[in-house]
């Protein structure tokens, strides 16, 4: 078993008081300061409208901060939000029907003017990652909700990011295949070293995957607590049956409470 270090180096990415006011006059993040470090998977957590979508889009840079502060780490700002640091995967696979599985994978390598020659291999390393070494010549149409994930973060990982932004990847699919999914990015996860910051609305998510999750409430939208997971990875069936992953549940509900809590406050 093997602990989670936390970081020492510079934070890969780092947050001051950056808040986000849409033109329509809704504060949907206010204040928000985080360090995102090497190798940490970050859960964003809590209820609609919090700003947790918000809060990746900022950092993925597909969002204007209003104000505040967002700084990459030195490696990064060569090229500010460089497509080839970040990976972005969405609640829906977002895949090119009408193109098969590789070509989905291959796109973000196109678009830096990699030839499909040149990516092959990449694309076949990265559909290996993710368990789909033998789809490469179908159409999405005709992959499972679960596989078509699968090609998602295969695309998302093509260009070898070192920050993995994930907005509710899992929240469409059945249980089985959610915690298969679970088990099978926190194995790339460990393996590749990337950092993963990811958004759920679920507590048992959160706590299965996270060495940290991110509380937030809404109205307007803001972060309220961090809690830290301290448990080794690999996480497997016998962390998920553990008494210490339900006292890890208990205390991020109750502090979940709080944000639910202070919605009714402000309403
Ligand atoms: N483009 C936009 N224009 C105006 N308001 C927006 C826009 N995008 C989001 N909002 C508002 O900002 C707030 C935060 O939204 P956001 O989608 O970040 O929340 P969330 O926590 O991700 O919610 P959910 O869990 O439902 O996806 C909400 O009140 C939302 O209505």
């Amino acid at each position: 078993m093997e602990s989670h270090t936390p970081s020492t180096t510079a934070p890969l990415v780092s947050l001051r008081n950056v808040s986000k006011r849409f033109g329509n006059g809704t504060l949907a993040l206010q204040g928000m300061n985080l360090d995102v470090g090497e190798h940490d998977f970050i859960s964003f957590l809590g209820p609609s409208g919090c700003g947790k979508s918000t809060a990746l889009r900022l950092i993925a840079g597909l969002t204007r901060i209003s104000s505040g502060e967002m700084r990459w780490s030195d490696a990064n700002s060569v090229k500010g939000t460089s497509d080839r640091d970040l990976g972005f995967v969405f609640q829906e696979p977002t895949l090119m029907p009408w193109t098969k599985v590789f070509d989905n994978v291959w796109l973000p390598l196109k678009l830096t003017g990699v030839s499909r020659d040149a990516a092959a291999p990449v694309v076949q390393q990265v559909l290996e990652l993710v368990g789909l070494t033998r789809f490469a010549d179908v159409y999405p149409r005709e992959l499972s909700g679960g596989m078509k994930m699968r090609v998602s973060i295969a695309r998302a990982l093509v260009t070898h990011p070192r920050l993995l932004l994930m907005d509710e990847p899992f929240a469409a699919l059945d249980e089985m295949t959610r915690i298969k999914l679970n088990n099978d990015l926190l194995a790339i996860w460990k393996e590749h070293r990337f950092s993963i910051v990811f958004v759920t609305h679920s507590v048992y998510e959160s706590v299965y995957l996270s060495n940290r999750i991110v509380v937030m409430a809404a109205r307007p939208g803001r972060v309220i607590d961090e809690i830290r997971i301290d448990e080794p990875y690999p996480r497997g069936e016998e962390f998920r049956t553990s008494s210490r992953y339900n006292a890890h549940c208990t205390a991020v509900s109750q502090s979940l409470r709080g944000a639910l809590h202070g919605l009714d406050i402000d309403h």
